[in-house]
């Protein structure tokens, strides 16, 4: 076959499958067209409908998201025949339903990542095919059967002009997916069984980000029932790199995953506050989780010295020896604070039950008590009605809400912790929560607990107006009964109407558990969520705090964590990886790492390399997979602003993005200086430029880079800032420049 009927071949092979996803598409819409359009219908068919039309438009959403490059990939095998290999798999619309698109995730479709001409695992030829749109561009061939004399004309001798390409390519602010170009290091981490807890680690730029996605991709896909249920929660450092990222698991047909930062993960909450570095240190240290239950013991009071009770005319005292006797029996229990409170109620009834008793039943003559136990039930009765016993109860015991314990404990933590730790967090009451908060948020709630009878008698009160819109459901289809019997139809007048089968009780029940939401949205409005798989990105920013509230929300202990040590910037960070998991699972965890910088050219990664390497003179960066022959500059300059904005035009690229990483106290000045560029903390990175602080640009990548007064930042802030070009980087600084730069770089 000559080169150009090769890729007539594919084009004429794809135009088949797009065929059928248009086919399918058209399928899927009609469905659900047709399923809406049914109007009123009964009530069993109308949930039916409902389930219906939420699998389809899933379906369609795939659909959708994969059109871009359906197929990208096709398998020759030694023994003969083909696979061709895409995002989904696709099978004939006939009797036989033969696969005709394998999707990347099967078993089959392994060897395309992983095959060499060492190993060829029963392959001939391994082809890349790129596309545009749906039209097929261009072909590359590995041979991986080196007897095998046949030759397209489209051979790739070296095996990697594809990936080369993809890492050449212009950034657009969104990360792409990596799926047709799997390194067989990351595909093994993609696969890796889900269960128990992965490390992964890695430099700057070794696809950890692009490895944890498909890792959610592949378990999706691969266990199905269990997490479709109960969804995978990605958690990333900010919302700005969720904002990046947020494409890539759409642009692979799975939407049943929930993006959050941890300061999203206390429903009800939105972290809008900032912390100072030292404030969100004593936060999330480990500790914290006993200063908090010492504050929720703090709340469980006793009379300074009596409360004084009218009852029946007469005055009840309750005495601190009396109150210490009940707290001390209602803390033996165990239980969280709210939950213990029925117990405590219990006791002091019962004890002034006791008072009330001793003063009018007791026998003048012997001294012994002359009531009956109902006499003994009409008196607790009597007091169980009086709100000044209630009021003292409240006042000794009352009942708290996790936003009520923390803010008030941040407004006054004198006395639990070391004065300065205290005066680091002390903050009025009404400031916005911080993300170093919902740990703390997470811990009171545990501590609290969820009063049993209040939750009961708002469950009550939803059921009741559920009961009370069945019935009313019930009462307009019972109306439409007449119009469903009398049907000619012999198949309709088979239909019960919803009267028949369900009363508004039952029904009510049923809305219950036909929750329609998707797992990922209730997962996300659920504070007891327990994820089917989490994946925590940057793993090692989280502090000790934070990772009790995930392993809260990972029962079964199935996780995958990617970071580097290296880039630790928060002062909370745990930094160890022993040290995060020694707690919950002891050293029953694997690690795994990852070695080729994908990102960073070798010339950019030398100068972020020598940087570290003045702190840590062992620090082994990873190596880079493509040096482009452009070296970093570093220039010293008089007028900053004037100078950024000269550089910013030296260095946007033709197409492409540039971020300019400056501390944030510049901002201000730079920006007034560069057009159309965006900043603050939410920045829009499609844009061409984007101004961002060294913490924002975590987890992020440019084609260009300007680091602005390298000086003023920690050694793996700088080390984050210097390693996000995939292009070219550029340092301007007025004051002390680190020696490292210095010497790794002279300025023209
Ligand atoms: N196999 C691959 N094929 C194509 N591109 C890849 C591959 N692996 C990684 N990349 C690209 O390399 C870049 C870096 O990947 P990623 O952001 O996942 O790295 P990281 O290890 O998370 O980096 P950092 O720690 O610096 O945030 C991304 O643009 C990613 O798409």
């Amino acid at each position: 076959m000559s080169n150009s009927d090769e890729i007539r071949g594919e084009q004429e092979f794809i135009d088949g499958l797009y065929a059928r996803v248009d086919a399918l598409r058209g399928d899927t819409e009609s469905g659900v067209t047709d399923a809406l359009g049914q109007g009123n219908t009964p009530m069993q068919a109308r949930l039916e409908r409902d389930i219906l039309v939420a699998e389809r438009s899933g379906l369609l959403g795939a659909l959708n998201a994969v059109d871009g490059s359906l197929c990208f990939g096709r398998i020759d095998l030694t023994a003969g025949g083909n696979h061709h290999i895409g995002r989904i798999g696709l099978r004939t619309d006939d009797a036989e339903r033969t696969p005709i698109l394998i999707d990347w995730r099967a078993a089959v479709a392994r060897p395309f990542y992983l095959a060499t001409g060492h190993t060829p695992m029963g392959l001939r030829r391994r082809r890349h095919i790129t596309t545009s749109e749906r039209a097929v561009t261009a072909l590359h061939d590995e041979i991986l059967d080196l007897g095998d004399q046949e030759r397209t004309g489209h051979e790739d001798p070296t095996g990697d002009a594809v990936l080369l390409a993809a890492l050449n390519t212009a950034r657009t602010g969104r990360m792409n997916d990596i799926v047709q170009t799997i390194q067989a290091e990351q595909d093994e981490i993609i696969r890796a069984p889900h269960r128990g807890v992965l490390v992964v680690e890695g430099g700057p730029g070794t696809g950890k980000t692009a490895v944890a996605l498909h890792r959610a991709a592949y378990l999706l896909y691969e266990h199905r029932e269990l997490l479709a249920k109960r969804a995978v929660l990605i958690v990333g450092p900010n919302p700005a790199f969720l904002g990046y990222i947020a494409e890539v698991l759409p642009s692979l047909g799975e939407t049943g995953v929930l993006l959050a930062t941890v300061g999203e993960l206390f429903p009800g909450v939105r972290a809008k506050g900032a912390d100072s570095r030292e404030a969100a240190a004593v936060k999330g240290r480990a500790d914290m989780a006993d200063v908090l239950a010492d504050a929720v013991r703090d709340w469980q009071s006793l009379p300074d010295p009596v409360i004084a009770i009218e009852h029946d005319r007469e005055i009840l005292m309750l005495d601190d020896g009396l109150v210490s006797v009940a707290r001390e029996r209602t803390r033996a229990a165990g239980l969280p604070h709210n939950v213990a409170r029925e117990y405590f109620e219990g006791h002091i009834l019962n004890t002034l039950t006791d008072m009330v008793a001793e003063r009018i039943g007791t026998d003048p003559f012997d001294g012994g008590n002359l009531l009956d136990p109902s006499d003994i039930t009409q008196i607790r009765d009597d007091l169980a009605e009086n709100p000044e016993v209630w009021a003292a109860i409240d006042q000794l015991w009352p009942r708290l809400t996790p936003q009520r314990l923390v803010s008030d404990f941040l407004a006054d933590p004198v006395g639990y912790l070391p004065d300065e730790d205290a005066a680091a967090i002390r903050r009025p009451t009404t400031r916005d929560w911080t993300v170093a908060d919902v740990p703390l948020l997470d811990e009171a709630a545990e501590l609290l607990g969820v009063d049993e009878r209040l939750a009961r008698a708002r469950a009550d009160r939803a059921r009741e107006t559920q009961v009370a819109y069945a019935q009313g459901v019930l009462d307009v289809s019972y109306a439409s009964r007449t119009y469903e019997f009398e049907d000619k139809d012999a198949e309709d007048s088979e239909v019960l109407s919803a009267h028949d089968i369900i009363d508004a009780e039952r029904f009510a029940e049923r809305q219950e558990e036909d929750d329609h939401r998707s797992a990922a949205e209730r997962a996300a409005a659920d504070r007891t969520w327990a994820f089917g798989h989490i994946i925590v990105d940057e793993a090692q920013e989280l502090s000790p705090m934070a990772w009790r509230l995930l392993m809260r929300r990972s029962p079964t202990r199935s996780m995958t964590l990617v970071g580097d040590p290296a880039q630790t910037a928060e002062a909370a960070g745990v930094g160890s990886w022993h040290k995060i998991l020694e707690p919950y699972v002891a050293d029953r965890w694997s690690h795994t790492r990852l070695g080729v910088n994908y990102r960073t050219p070798a010339e950019i990664m030398d100068l972020a390399a020598a940087v570290v390497r003045a702190e840590h003179p062992d620090f082994e960066p990873p190596s880079s997979v493509r040096s482009t022959g452009v070296r970093p500059w570093v220039r010293a300059t008089d007028d900053l602003p004037g100078a950024v904005a000269k550089a910013v035009e030296e260095l946007t690229p033709a197409e492409g993005r540039l971020a300019v990483i400056a501390p944030r106290n510049l901002h201000r000045r730079l920006a007034a200086r560069l057009d159309g560029v965006t900043a603050g903390t939410e920045p829009d990175l499609t844009r061409t430029v984007v101004l961002l602080d060294p913490r924002q640009a975590k987890g992020l990548e440019f084609d260009s880079v300007l680091v602005v007064e390298p000086g003023r930042y920690g050694t793996s802030d700088l080390y984050v800032a210097l390693t996000r070009a995939t292009q070219r980087l550029g340092v301007l600084h007025t004051g002390r420049l680190p020696k490292a730069l210095a010497d790794g770089v002279s300025g023209p």
